[in-house]
């Protein structure tokens, strides 16, 4: 029974893993492993800025295009070495591609989410047999809300929330951020309005020192003690953030997944980080970009990309 069990969860995963402890203590350390959800049932949930505004101009999602997408983002991220382990996506989840928002791994190990929006709940359960089925038992988030694009652990001793008060609350944040607190490490906290969704639409690390912002969009307070520590911002245009142009997936040694969106590109290649491109444009639709669609699980402090 066991293994009928055992089976039943691992088969759908792109390999099982074999390196259980996966912990994070920098966004940008040297990417080894990422967890992602193919689209089969990727549906637009007016539950986002981006998203009712694109069903306001008739937007559908095409299923078939989106899953060429998916493949070749996860093409992209095995071409740089990246191991992908690919979770069942479910029919009534129409949002579990974006994985990025239901656990996070953490330097303590990874914790799965508790996401505020009612249809993305299941999302977690889903995350958590699979997890069951490789022998483990991810802790959870049990008091208010939080979602994983709201959590940035920029890196080693600093870790960035956002807080909107519509995905993440006060308490959410709290209880995720108490074991940073207890290892001493700094904690900032970045309100923003709603409509910008998550952290992650505004603001993504891109080396230990640098990160693509949308300053006016960004708490002053927040964008001064960045500056502060020393991590320099890299503006993008409010113009650049409903097409998702902050949010995108740091490999390591400067190396980025971006969506083809010219002005991220063309600001990081002039910085000399190594930019590889891929269309994302059925996710960005329904208010996700590359970052969203990514749960990396595993980095390696210290490695230098190829
Ligand atoms: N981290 C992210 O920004 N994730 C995108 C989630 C999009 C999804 N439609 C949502 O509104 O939850």
């Amino acid at each position: 029974m066991k293994l009928d069990l055992l089976s039943r969860y691992t088969s759908a995963i792109d390999s099982v893993p074999t390196i259980l402890d996966w912990r994070i203590s920098g966004e940008t350390d040297l990417l080894s492993d990422v967890v992602l959800c193919p689209p089969d049932y990727l549906a637009p949930v007016p539950c986002c800025t981006v998203t009712r505004d694109n069903l306001e101009q008739g937007f559908a999602v095409d299923v078939p295009a989106a899953k060429r997408q998916h493949e070749a983002l996860c093409a992209a991220l095995r071409r740089n070495g990246v191991t992908c382990h690919l979770v069942t996506p479910e029919p009534d989840l129409p949002d579990m591609c974006f994985t990025r928002d239901i656990a996070v791994a953490t330097p303590f190990g990874p914790m799965l989410t508790a996401p505020a929006m009612p249809h993305r709940r299941g999302e977690t359960e889903a995350l958590a047999r699979h997890v069951r089925a490789w022998g483990l038992n991810w802790p959870r988030v049990t008091t208010g809300t939080i979602e994983g694009g709201d959590i940035c652990i920029a890196r080693e001793g600093l870790l960035l929330i956002g807080s909107s008060g519509e995905r993440t609350s006060r308490e959410g944040l709290e209880e995720f951020a108490a074991p940073f607190h207890d290892a001493g490490w700094e904690v900032l906290v970045c309100p923003f309005h709603a409509d910008h969704l998550h952290l992650d639409t505004l603001f993504c690390m891109v080396s230990p020192d640098e990160a693509l912002a949308c300053v006016e969009l960004l708490d002053a307070s927040f964008v001064a003690r960045l500056r502060e520590l020393g991590i320099a911002l890299i503006d993008m245009p409010a113009a650049s953030v409903p097409q998702l142009g902050c949010n995108i997936l740091a490999l390591g040694g400067k190396k980025i997944i971006a969506s083809e969106d010219d002005e991220a590109v063309s600001r990081l290649r002039a910085r000399d980080y190594h930019v590889v491109t891929v269309d994302v444009s059925q996710f960005t639709r329904c208010g996700g970009g590359i970052h969203c669609l990514t749960l990396p699980v595993r980095r390696v402090p210290g490695a230098r990309g190829g």
